[in-house]
């Protein structure tokens, strides 16, 4: 049993502790007599545990939260990395497929495109109206790498602000989770009768638009101290609903800006270990969507404030997408989004003029004409880094930096102990998807788990408390700094490259302090009591907001 919990009330024969937070007891009777609320929560670790399969425990955990909301997150806080993966990915992948079957209890709000002309009354109807500070909004059209499931991607948004409230202590009733359901392209729920979304295909992009512009509007003046966070829109929206709001709304797309400053977290810590500076690093990006295309502008970025010019950061990277490597020669078309990005002032076009030749398809013949010093996956297909592609790796690098980061974990480009083999050892690794740990030639290997969850929850809380009108890439940036930075010097030791999740509280604090001074310089924050705070003062105060269950 790894909890250790403080008994705080009982019912009523033996009072231990009372806390500010706790809830009054029942009256006498209404529980057995040696019920005592900080031992239920070990009940319910064993009852969790006694759950057969992670989808299993997804549910227990779902009605655990219903019910019993400080206990929840008493377990959360007390076993993250055992929890996580169980209302995140990659279960939360199982729990959004099956999510019509599962169904018991309304969770979040449903928007639907029938609601189009009345979305400010729906969103009335949420019960905590003058509470809510932070909502994940999904369309379903693109759940982790799962594809359009509708109004089943209810539960991602569910899930990511679990997160919040476990992993950056924003208040449980601050959090909205919101669907917005447009259709679905997929024909399976389409003809499932327990599906619960309306039976269409989603609407045009002209319709969506109207329905998108009348949302944003609605939605901020309904909820005047919201931040909206984009999540699993499909690429092409993912990147025109940002550009569209970002400049009108306290707004940020998870899939591409909390993804961009995740793996350039990583890449920082990689390059250190590799003994390469990160800016001379030569990346390969396998997979074009929102998610490789945002770390590929957040990578550019960072590169441009540490010296390089726009055009020698954008020779670092190298797009691959179905169609093979992305370059200018090639007949296929080249989507916008890989060429030039309106997002950014520079114009990062990724498409390579460097390469004349015939179209290169397979990935090991890219990497041979590559010859990269790190490889990202971010393209949802599964063991696309074979065995030979991660030996190629190690060839040409002595420490290769390899980061299959699709999710859920049976989507991920490889597993962890098959390259530390393929790679004698030699690889240094993050997936989207957490892998355990492994002993390799007698050496503990800790497997990196580079996912956005160590962004959005510091990145969001800075936000709230800084109460910003809009959310700048120098935000976006300093989150990866933070995060970054935050590795102990055990960390360091033991070669991770992000920071054990346990510590997600404390991650969190220290990036939401960097994202508070990144909002005062960009002079998008409203908060302006907390300018006059020292650093320690505004990391005290961080914490002091945070909430925590009784
Ligand atoms: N670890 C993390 O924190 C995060 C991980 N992700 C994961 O990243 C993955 C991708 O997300 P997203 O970018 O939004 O999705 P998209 O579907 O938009 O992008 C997938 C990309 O992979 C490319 N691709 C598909 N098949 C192949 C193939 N056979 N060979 C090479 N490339 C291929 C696509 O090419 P084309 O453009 O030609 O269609 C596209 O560029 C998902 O699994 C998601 O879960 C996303 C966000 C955060
Ligand atoms: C992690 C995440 O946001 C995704 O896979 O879409
Ligand atoms: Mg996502």
């Amino acid at each position: 049993m790894t909890i250790v919990l403080t008994p705080y009330w009982s019912n009523g024969q033996q009072k231990i502790k009372v806390e500010p937070q706790a809830p009054a007891p029942p009256p006498a009777g209404l529980l057995p007599p040696a019920y005592i609320h900080a031992v239920h929560a070990e009940r319910s670790l064993l009852q969790l545990r006694s759950k057969a399969t992670p989808i299993e425990k997804n549910i227990f955990l779902s009605q655990l939260k219903d019910a019993d909301l400080n206990t929840f997150y008493k377990l959360c806080l007390a076993n993250m990395s055992e929890i996580t993966p169980l209302i995140y990915t990659p279960t939360v992948g199982d729990a959004c497929l099956q999510f019509s079957q599962n169904f018991r209890r309304p969770e979040g709000l449903f928007i639907s495109i029938k609601d189009k002309g009345k979305i400010g009354s729906i969103l009335r109807n949420w019960p905590r109206l003058n509470e809510a500070r932070i909502s994940v909004v999904t369309d379903g059209s693109r759940i982790l790498g799962l594809g359009d499931l509708g109004v089943n991607g209810m539960p991602i948004s569910i899930g990511k602000l679990s997160l919040y409230v476990a992993g950056a202590g924003v208040r449980p009733t601050s959090t909205l989770p919101i669907c917005l359901d447009l259709g679905t392209n997929n024909q399976k729920f389409l003809d499932d009768p327990l599906y619960l979304g309306l039976r269409q295909k989603r609407v045009s992009d002209e319709e969506m638009d109207e329905f998108m512009d009348e949302f944003m509007a609605e939605i901020t003046t309904a909820f005047p101290k919201l931040l909206v966070q984009f999540e699993d829109f499909s690429t092409d929206h993912a990147f025109a609903y940002l550009a569209r709001f970002r400049d009108r709304y306290p707004v940020f797309n998870d899939d591409i800006q909390g993804t961009g400053a995740v793996v350039l977290s990583g890449l920082i810590n990689a390059a250190a270990i590799a003994n390469i500076p990160a800016r001379n690093h030569r990346i390969l990006f396998f997979g074009a969507g929102s998610a490789g295309v945002g770390v590929a502008m957040q990578l550019i970025s960072y590169f441009t404030l540490n010296g390089l010019s726009v055009e020698e950061a954008r020779d670092r990277v190298w797009l691959v997408d179905s169609k093979g490597l992305v370059y200018d020669g090639r007949a296929a078309e080249v989507a916008e989004h890989k060429k030039c990005v309106e997002m950014l002032t520079m114009e990062p076009d990724f498409s390579r003029r460097d390469y004349t030749g015939a179209p290169l398809t397979d990935l090991l013949e890219i990497i041979e004409y590559v010859k990269p010093t790190a490889l990202m996956g971010l393209s949802t297909i599964k063991s696309a880094f074979t065995e030979p592609v991660i030996r190629a790796m190690a060839k040409h690098n002595v420490r290769p930096i390899i980061f299959p980061l699709s999710n859920p974990v049976r989507l991920s480009e490889c597993e962890f102990q098959e390259t530390l083999e393929w790679s004698e050892g030699r690889a240094i690794f993050a997936s989207g998807s957490p892998f355990p740990e492994t002993t390799f030639e007698g050496r503990r290997r800790i497997p990196g788990q580079g996912n956005n969850m160590y962004i959005f929850p510091g990145l969001g809380l800075g936000s709230i408390i800084a109460r910003v009108t809009s959310v700048t890439d120098s935000m976006v940036e300093a989150s990866a700094l933070g995060l970054a930075n935050s590795l102990t010097e055990e960390e360091r030791g033991l070669e991770l490259v992000y920071p054990a999740i346990h510590r997600i509280r404390e991650i969190s604090g220290h990036v939401a302090v960097r994202v508070i001074r990144a909002a005062q310089k960009a002079g998008v924050d409203q908060s302006s009591e907390l300018r006059s705070l020292s650093d320690e003062e505004l990391t005290e105060l961080v914490h002091k907001k945070m909430w925590y269950p009784c």
